[in-house]
């Protein structure tokens, strides 16, 4: 576990959850300041992401942020959308302790699941999504949908599995870490709603088919914790979003 980026202290908890017995205390070891190796996104102002010329708006390098304009058509949007009305369920967090995903007050959205490939549009999707973050398909989970009402939010958090929680083991033990997010704003919200990384003092403003990428899993497997972000009050109007997480292997 302590190869594959857990701190000792949690490597040594799980393995005790998972024994059930004492573990040998792990010795502290001082995490590794975050290396900024190359994003694998390309490097041009439009980029060709599958089927569609896709135009970069900024980029960050520290964090690791990039913002896009038309990932999606409006079309697209307002069909994602449409199809995911019928299949919202109250979003969930993984317990850290425990790895088992539950509804917390830190999380007022509702959200819906596609799996990879499951029709044309959702291949369509899940295949531009992935070239236009220059990680292979198989790499991706299924296409996440999230709906915010009035006075919905997701307060700060990680998407990668925090090394300390013990319950993130069995989240990255087959498929690895997560090393990358794009979120796709699917509308335009009436007042709120920005995505805020409160460290690096950034905000951005949700627009209707534009994206927002982050990368936070370099390829020594270290973990950035000027990540750290939230998805900010909508005051007025709803949100909605679709999210595609990468993984460092096969998911
Ligand atoms: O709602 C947002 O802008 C952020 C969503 C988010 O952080 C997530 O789904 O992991
Ligand atoms: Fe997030």
């Amino acid at each position: 576990m302590v190869g594959a980026g857990f701190t000792e202290d949690a490597a040594g908890k799980a393995v005790k959850r998972f024994l059930g017995g004492e573990s040998a205390r792990p010795v502290g070891r001082e995490p590794t300041a975050y290396v900024y190796d190359d994003c694998p996104v390309d490097g041009g102002n439009v980029i060709r992401a599958y089927d569609r010329d896709v135009k970069v708006v900024m980029r960050v390098r520290q964090p690791q942020v990039i913002l896009f304009a038309d990932v999606l058509s409006e079309d697209e949007c307002d069909q994602m959308i449409a199809r995911s009305r019928t299949r919202l369920a109250r979003s969930t967090t993984v317990n850290g302790e425990t790895g088992v995903d539950e509804v917390i007050s830190n999380r007022t959205s509702e959200g819906a699941v596609f799996q990879r490939g499951e029709d044309a549009l959702i291949d369509l999707l899940d295949r531009r999504t992935s070239a236009l973050m220059n990680w292979p398909v198989e790499k991706g989970e299924g296409l996440q949908i999230l709906r915010y009402g009035p006075g919905g939010e997701y307060r700060p958090h990680f998407d990668y599995f925090p090394p300390e929680d013990p319950g993130s083991w069995r989240h990255v033990e087959i498929p690895g870490q997560r090393v990358a997010t794009l979120i796709v704003y699917l509308n335009d919200v009436e007042a709120g709603g920005a995505t805020a990384f409160p460290e690096a003092g950034l905000s951005v403003a949700p627009k209707k088919g534009g994206a927002l990428y982050f990368r936070y899993c370099n390829g020594a497997g270290q973990l950035d914790p000027l990540t750290r972000h939230c998805g900010e009050l909508v005051t007025a109007g709803e949100k909605w979003i679709m999210t595609k997480w990468m993984r460092q292997r096969r998911f």
